[in-house]
């Protein structure tokens, strides 16, 4: 069935010098207007690789992507992208960054429109008596609060989030999950996040899809999660099915460890059986941030 945003067959390769590396393969997904779904994977897999494809921001080797019955073929206005870092002009006012891309996306419109509406998405992200303040002069979380205003103001079609939160503390980290939550109540932005935490993803997806580990990943396994929405962190938190969820994305992402080191030994063993000097054995991934305690 078509969706409203459609990845066929997306695949990467990347020039190394070892050689032409597949990194992702056959990535099929489909998300309807307006759903939140989160990309969940050992680090190293692909995640942002197939995120940065669907922003236009790396080209795609294989596949194409679909938003909302176009192909795309480069960045565009229609899909805002955040980053674990904002990347604001630190010398310029939270308002003049979101400026920045308004002015840029909506050139025709009125300037005082302009400013209506970034002044709006800096309000809903908590920064209403901040937006005159210079970037530098803002907190981490009150910087990434105006990337997310950003994204929003430009009323993209898809939003982008590639470990949005990654970089705060939990505390600052819970907030914002939650003002995201409440902006997409308002404005039904389609929405792929990566993250490592599954707790985050279960309290924000509607679906969770789990990446296999690279080379060639793509889709593992995808869980539907059940929690009305608006959600509310205990509700979620003591909803009957959380704790069995949790355990199995947890129990999918050990599954894919052992793959990886079943692998990697086979390697091991084929390159001593051949004489070369042996390759390091060791799973380069790291854990997914399974126990963190943020939702
Ligand atoms: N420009 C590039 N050239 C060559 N290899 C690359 C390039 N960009 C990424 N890779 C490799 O592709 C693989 C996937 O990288 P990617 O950043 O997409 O993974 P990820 O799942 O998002 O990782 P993380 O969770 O750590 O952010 C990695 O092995 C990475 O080294």
């Amino acid at each position: 069935m078509a969706g409203y945003i459609e990845m066929f067959n997306l695949g990467k390769t990347y020039d190394t010098p070892n050689g032409p590396a597949i990194i992702v393969e056959e990535f099929n997904l489909n998300m309807e207007q307006g759903e939140y779904v989160c990309l969940l994977g050992h680090s190293g897999c692909g995640k942002s690789t197939v995120l940065t494809m669907v922003a236009g921001l790396n080209p795609i080797t294989t596949g194409g992507v679909v938003v909302a019955n176009k192909e795309i073929d480069g960045p565009g206005p229609d899909r805002g992208v955040v980053f674990q870092s904002p990347c604001l002009m630190p010398w310029m006012t939270a308002m003049d960054n979101v400026l920045l891309g308004v002015d840029q996306v909506y050139p025709h419109a009125r300037k005082s429109d302009r400013r209506d509406m970034a002044a709006y998405y800096l309000t809903l992200v908590g920064l209403g008596n901040s937006l005159n303040t210079r970037a530098a002069d803002l907190s981490q979380g009150m910087q990434q609060r105006v990337g997310i205003a950003r994204a929003f103001a430009l009323r993209p079609k898809m939003l982008l989030l590639d470990e949005p939160f990654g970089m705060l503390d939990s505390l600052t980290r819970m907030e914002l999950q939650e003002v995201l939550l409440e902006i997409l109540v308002q404005d039904q932005v389609t929405t792929l996040m990566i993250t490592h935490d599954v707790d985050e993803a279960l309290f924000m997806s509607d679906r969770v899809v789990m990446m296999t580990n690279g080379p060639r990943a793509r889709v593992g396994k995808i869980f539907e999660i059940p929690f009305d929405r608006p959600r509310h962190r205990t509700e979620v938190l003591e909803h009957p099915s959380y704790y069995d969820l949790r355990g199995d994305m947890i129990g999918f992402l050990e599954e894919q460890d052992h793959k990886k080191l079943l692998a990697d030994a086979a390697k091991h063993e084929a390159k001593k059986a051949s004489g070369d000097p042996p390759a390091p054995a060791a799973s380069d991934q790291q854990p997914v941030d399974a126990l963190s305690p943020t939702a």
